[in-house]
């Protein structure tokens, strides 16, 4: 066998004419060759793996052309979920109709919380007749070539990754992200993209109010996520039904704070200001907050203290995570501090060795404490909350239990007090709810005026007997036959929804109403009253029984020592 053969005298080796592979790797070959004398097979196989690998770093190196291509000539951009630039990035990729060329669609059957999905028109037996009942959001995932405005976009996009554990407990979050590749070298194209997708988003939400709300457990150490995104429809400010005057005051107040930027900044004041709503639930607290962001163009990110998962750490980032010229709310602020029930069932002291006065299950039954510490919140306020202009509103039931040090001005400059439906409210809200222009049939026939109908009593007697009225007479006699604070505008809404078309029936049947709800709370009041007392028991009963095993263990404890004592003055170690 000639190891060292001419590469020329392989052609005529089993498996054909070779010339041009054995002029490439002579000694190889020769070897081969030689080999293969006796074996044909290999020779055939490892021809086959040289082309193979010939291919393969072909292959390779084309890619890597191309990579080196799309590094020199073109521009990324990645988008990360959470921030509202993704946000823009999303309704600009749904307004440019990108998902006709998509492929991958994940199909949800509950609305999608952002409005990026397609509609589809149902059937297509019968097309457009019937809203589809599901939502088609594209994936993006696989990478997607168009052109915008002469230029060549790429568009691809990767799924957010969490583990099940909050961060605080070793869960790690990889956010969502967009990458956005444009094949050019002039950064001013991507300025100019980002700009027309910011001012398109604002185009798009602008008949919306854009809510970011906290309302899970966060999983990622270094960025917030504002994963549940809803989109109201903006309400009018005129459909706050509020005090006269209140409302135009709270968004003169804001704007002229938007204004005053460079105010701030020449007196070295932070450029902070903190609303404080309080009042009773369904005053319009929220609503108002809603509507005024509606009316400035600025999006909300709330968070509720009520929230289990919402501790220090968890407000400090979602706070630190909320862009400029927004609304930061922080709802149910209260539940940072302890309630004057919680404070009055504080043991007298502290015994060491002995579990806690209050039964664990006691702390837990009704408690709405939050995990967020005063200090927390002070700092995430005077810290990273209050930063880049941010217009601050916290909203409370319970004004007493907050701390002073939370209402001392540059922490709340305002509050604003909100409180059960006024007779005046009550008007309002009725003439809101039956626009004159709908109900031209209600004509006036009768003058309520005279009517003797100036406060509701819990009978139904007083009730005018009339047929037909004009809106205006009729929102007057609702708001006279509605006690003065009894009932939350919500409530009154709720009862207006039960007779939505009939003003009439609305006005007759709103003294029964009335009656209903005093004995519904009043039944209520008692079923809450004898579980206060049957907690009572059950926490004097617990603290009895904490009392005799303390005296046990102090009387075992007495006993030793006596026994010590014994012992020693007869100088024994023990007593038999
Ligand atoms: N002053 C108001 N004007 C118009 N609508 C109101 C008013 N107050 C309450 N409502 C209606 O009642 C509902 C609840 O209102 P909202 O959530 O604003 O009350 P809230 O004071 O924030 O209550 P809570 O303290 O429980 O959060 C909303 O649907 C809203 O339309």
């Amino acid at each position: 066998m000639n190891l060292f053969a001419s590469p020329m005298d392989l052609s005529n080796a089993p498996g054909g004419d070779q010339t041009w592979l054995t002029s490439i790797f002579p000694p190889l070959f020769s070897f081969l060759a030689a080999f293969s004398t006796t074996n044909s097979y290999v020779f055939n196989s490892a021809k086959l793996l040289l082309l193979g690998t010939i291919i393969e770093t072909g292959r390779r190196l084309f890619i890597w052309l191309v990579e080196r291509f799309r590094i020199q000539y073109s521009i990324t951009a990645e988008f990360t979920e959470g921030d509202p630039a993704y946000e823009w990035l999303i309704h600009f990729l749904t307004h440019e109709q990108l998902w006709r060329r998509s492929y991958d669609f994940r199909v949800f059957a509950t609305n999608s919380k952002r409005r990026w999905s397609i509609g589809t028109g149902g059937s297509t037996k019968e097309p457009g007749t019937k809203k589809g009942n599901a939502e088609y959001v594209p994936t993006y995932e696989q990478p997607l070539l168009f052109r915008w405005n002469g230029y060549w976009l790429d568009i691809r996009r990767t799924m957010s990754q969490a583990t099940n554990l909050p961060f605080q407990y070793g869960g790690t979050s990889d956010s969502g992200k967009i990458y956005v590749t444009l094949y050019t070298r002039n950064f001013a194209v991507l300025t100019e993209l980002v700009e027309e997708v910011r001012l398109l988003y604002l185009e798009v939400s602008r008949p919306n109010v854009i809510v970011h709300m906290a309302d899970g457990p966060h999983y990622a150490p270094t960025s917030f996520t504002w994963t549940n995104v809803k989109c109201k429809v903006r309400r009018a400010l005129s459909s706050i039904v509020l005090p006269n005057g209140v409302m135009e005051s709270i968004v003169e107040d804001a704007k002229e704070f938007i204004d005053s930027e460079e105010w701030y900044h020449e007196r070295g004041i932070p450029y902070h200001r903190g609303f404080l709503l309080y009042g009773p639930p369904g005053s319009g607290k929220t609503s108002t907050i809603y509507a005024l962001a509606g009316a400035l163009g600025m999006e909300i990110y709330s968070v509720s203290l009520a929230s289990s998962f919402v501790d220090d750490s968890y407000l400090q980032s979602a706070a630190s995570s909320i862009p400029k010229n927004s609304i930061f709310l922080i709802e149910d602020i209260d539940c940072a501090f302890p309630s004057r029930e919680e404070r009055d069932n504080q043991p007298n002291g502290y015994i060491p060795g002995m579990p806690p006065m209050d039964p664990p299950w006691m702390l837990a039954s009704g408690s709405r404490r939050s995990s967020v510490t005063l200090s927390g919140l002070l700092n995430v306020l005077d810290g990273v909350g209050s930063e880049e202009g941010k217009l601050f509103f916290a909203t409370t039931n319970y004004v007493d239990r907050l701390d002073p040090a939370l209402l001392r001005p540059g922490r709340i400059d305002r509050k604003v007090e909100y409180s059960l439906a006024t007779k005046d409210q009550a008007t309002s809200l009725f003439a809101q709810f039956y626009p004159e222009a709908q109900f031209p049939h209600i004509m006036p026939n009768h003058d309520l005026s005279t009517d003797s109908h100036a406060e509701v009593t819990v009978t139904t007697e007083g009730q005018s007997d009339f047929d037909s009225d004009s809106i205006a007479q009729l929102s007057k006699e609702f708001g006279n036959r509605v006690p003065l604070d009894e009932f939350s505008i919500a409530e009154l809404q709720g009862y207006l929804l039960t007779c939505k078309k009939q003003p009439l029936e609305a006005v007759k049947g709103v003294a029964d109403w009335i009656v209903f709800q005093r004995k519904e709370r009043k039944e209520k009041s008692e079923r809450e009253e004898a579980e206060r007392e049957r907690a009572k028991r059950r926490r004097r009963r617990w603290q009895g029984y904490i009392i005799l095993r303390l005296q046990l263990r102090l009387r075992q404890r007495m006993k030793q020592m006596i026994l010590k004592g014994i012992c020693s003055s007869r100088g024994v170690d023990e007593l038999v």
